[in-house]
C-alpha cells in the first residue's frame, strides 16, 4: 500500500514543566482520510500533546510539521491559518449572537475578511448562503435564530462543530467531543465527526475516554502513557495488547518495578 504524505507529523515532540516531562519524544505521522483516537490514562499527556499541535503550548524540543512545513514556533492563530482546526468547548462561540450569526462570522473569517460584522450586502449574501450550508450539514437550521447562549449544551457542542467546519480546516482536532452531553445528543455529534472523516482530504485527531466512541470512529489508536507513545496501530490490536491492558489496569509500573 502506498501511504500518502503525512498531513501532520510530530518528531521527538517534548515539553517539560519544571522537572516533569509531560510529553516525551513523541513521533507520529497522521494522514488524510484517517481518524486517529488518542487514548491513555488520566495525566498521560493527551491534552498537552494536543496543545503542542494546535499551538497553545510551545515545545521544549522536537518539531511539528503540517504538510512538511515546520509550524513548531507558530502561534495558535497562525496554525489555524495553516489549516489546523481545533474544537474548543464554548470558547469559540459568541454567546450573545445567534447560531446563524456565529456560523457566518466563522465563514467570514475563513474567507479572509476578518471578524467584521458589517459588509456590503452582496458579499453578505454569499457568506450567508455558505453559513446556511453548514447549518444544514450540522442540522441546526431550526435553531438558526436562537441565541447561542440559550442553546442546550448538546446543541452548543454541535454549533462548535459547525464553526469548525465553516473554517474548512485540513486537520480536525476534537478533545472529548461528547463530554457532558446527554445520550440523545451524543450520536448527532458522532455522526458529524463520521461525516468529516468520510472526506478523504481531512485528517481527524480525537482525544477520547469513552470506549464506545473509540470503537465507533477509530481507524487507528495511539496510546500515551507518562507522556510517551506506548502503542500505535489498528484499534482492535492495540486495545487487546497486553501492554495497553496493563496500563488501563494500572499495573504497568508495578510490573516493571
Ligand atoms: N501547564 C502545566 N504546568 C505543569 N504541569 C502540567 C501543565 N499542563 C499539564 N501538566 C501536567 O502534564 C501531565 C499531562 O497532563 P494532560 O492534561 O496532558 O493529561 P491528559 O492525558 O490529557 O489527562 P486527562 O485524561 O486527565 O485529561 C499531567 O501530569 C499534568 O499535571
Amino acid at each position: 500500500m502506498i501511504m500518502s504524505v503525512p498531513s501532520l507529523s510530530t518528531r521527538e515532540l517534548t515539553i517539560r514543566f519544571g522537572g516533569h516531562v509531560a510529553v516525551n519524544a513523541v513521533s507520529c505521522d497522521f494522514h488524510p482520510g484517517e481518524l486517529t483516537v488518542i487514548v491513555g490514562p488520566n495525566g498521560a499527556g493527551k491534552t498537552t500533546y494536543f496543545n503542542l499541535i494546535s499551538g497553545q503550548l510551545t515545545a521544549s524540543s522536537g518539531i511539528v510539521t503540517k504538510d512538511g512545513t515546520d509550524i513548531t514556533r507558530l502561534s495558535p492563530s497562525a496554525r489555524a491559518g495553516q489549516g489546523i482546526g481545533r474544537a474548543f468547548q464554548l470558547t469559540n462561540l459568541f454567546p450573545q449572537l445567534t447560531v446563524l450569526e456565529n456560523i457566518r462570522l466563522a465563514v467570514q473569517a475563513r474567507a479572509g475578511q476578518g471578524w467584521r460584522m458589517f459588509r456590503p450586502v452582496s458579499q453578505f449574501r454569499g457568506l450567508t448562503e455558505k453559513a446556511e450550508h453548514y447549518l444544514e450539514r450540522t442540522r441546526l437550521t431550526a435553531l438558526a435564530h436562537q441565541t447561542a447562549a440559550n442553546l442546550p449544551h448538546g446543541d452548543q457542542r454541535k454549533l462548535e462543530v459547525a464553526l469548525l467546519m465553516a473554517m474548512e480546516p485540513d486537520i480536525y482536532m476534537f478533545d472529548e467531543p461528547t463530554a457532558g452531553m446527554s445520550l440523545d445528543h451524543a450520536p448527532d455529534v458522532l455522526d458529524l465527526i463520521a461525516g468529516i472523516k468520510s472526506d478523504p482530504t481531512k485528517t481527524v485527531l480525537l482525544v477520547e475516554h469513552k470506549m464506545d466512541v473509540v470503537r465507533a470512529l477509530a481507524d487507528r489508536i495511539i496510546v500515551l502513557h507518562n507522556g510517551e507513545l506506548l502503542a500505535d496501530g489498528d484499534p482492535a490490536e492495540v486495545m487487546s495488547s497486553q501492554i495497553v491492558r496493563d496500563v488501563y489496569l494500572g499495573n504497568a509500573t508495578e510490573e516493571t518495578a
